[in-house]
C-alpha cells in the first residue's frame, strides 16, 4: 500500500490566535481540494490557537488538519503549564510533535520522557510525530544514523506493532539542518529515513515499516521538497519557517502533492 505524502506545518512559538486564523484562511484558499486527494496537510500551531483553528475547521469544513506541538505525559493534575492529551483529542487534534530537538535541548526531555509522551498521544487517539535527529558533531563523527535509529527504539518502546503501524509518523530532523538554511541533501537525508525504515521492519515487520510515514525536516522549502520527496523512504515534510507564508507554504504542499502548482 504506498504511504500518503504529507506535509506539516510546525509553527515553533509564533502566530497569535487571529494570526493564525488568517494563515490557515490564506492556505484553505490557496490550495484547491484536489490536492488533498495526493497530500495530507496538517499545521502544529501553539496551544492558544488550537480553539480558534478547531473552530475555522469545523465551520469551513476544511480539508486541513492541525495538532499540537507537544503534551504532557500525564493525563491530568497538579502540572502547571503542562497540557494534556486529553485536552488535545478534545480540540480536535490529528497530530502531535514529540521529542522536537527543540524540546530536547531547551526543556531537558529524554529518550523516556519522550517515550511516555508517544505512549500518552496513543492513549487518547493522537498521532504522535516522533522527531528523530542527530547533532552536528554527531554527523561528522559518522553516527548520525545509528543516532537515530537509537531514538526511534526508545521512543517507540512499549508500543504494540498495530499501534506503531496505525498512529506513529516519524520525523527525522538533524539538528544542524533545522532553521540554519542548511537542508541535508537528499541522499543524506534519504540514508537516515531508510535506515530508520529498516529498523521499523526488524522490530515491528515488514508491513508496518510499510505503512509507517516518514518525514524529513530541516530548512525544507518549495525549492527542494520535490527532490525530498522523490525519495523512496522520505514521505513528506515537517516543516518550520517556510510553514508561516501561505504562498510558500502552499506551494511546497502542491509540489509535494505532485504539483502542478496552484
Ligand atoms: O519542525 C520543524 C523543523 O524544526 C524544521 O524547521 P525549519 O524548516 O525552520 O528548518
Amino acid at each position: 500500500m504506498a504511504r500518503k505524502t504529507f506535509v506539516a506545518g510546525n509553527w515553533k512559538m509564533n502566530l497569535n490566535h487571529l494570526e493564525a486564523i488568517a494563515l490557515v484562511q490564506k492556505i484553505a484558499f490557496s490550495l484547491p481540494e484536489k490536492y488533498y486527494a495526493k497530500v495530507d496537510v496538517a499545521v502544529l500551531p501553539p496551544f492558544t490557537d488550537i480553539r480558534s483553528i478547531q473552530t475555522l475547521v469545523d465551520g469551513d469544513k476544511l480539508l486541513l488538519t492541525y495538532g499540537a506541538q507537544d503534551l504532557s505525559a500525564h493525563d491530568s493534575g497538579a502540572y502547571t503549564g503542562e497540557v494534556s492529551g486529553p485536552m488535545l483529542a478534545k480540540l480536535g487534534c490529528t497530530y502531535v510533535t514529540v521529542g522536537h530537538s527543540e524540546r530536547r535541548e531547551y526543556h531537558g526531555e529524554n529518550d523516556e520522557l519522550v517515550n511516555r509522551k508517544v505512549r500518552a498521544a496513543i492513549k487518547h487517539g493522537l498521532s504522535p510525530i516522533l522527531c528523530v535527529g542527530e547533532r552536528l558533531e554527531v554527523r561528522e563523527a559518522g553516527g548520525h544514523v545509528e543516532h537515530g535509529c537509537q531514538q526511534l527504539i526508545a521512543g517507540l518502546k512499549g508500543l504494540k506493532a498495530e499501534q506503531v503501524k496505525e498512529k506513529v509518523v516519524v520525523a527525522y530532523e538533524p539538528v544542524w539542518a533545522i532553521g540554519t538554511g542548511r537542508v541535508a541533501t537528499a541522499a543524506d537525508a534519504e540514508e537516515v529515513c531508510k535506515a530508520l525504515r529498516e529498523t521499523l521492519a526488524d522490530k515491528y515487520g515488514g508491513e508496518v515499516a510499510e505503512a509507517v510515514r516518514i518525514l524529513y525536516g530541516g530548512s525544507v522549502k518549495s525549492n527542494n521538497i520535490g527532490e525530498l520527496v522523490a525519495c523512496d523512504n522520505i514521505d513528506g515534510a515537517l516543516v518550520g519557517g517556510a510553514s508561516l507564508q501561505a504562498d510558500e507554504f502552499t506551494k511546497l504542499c502542491a509540489l509535494a502533492a505532485g504539483g502542478p502548482l496552484p
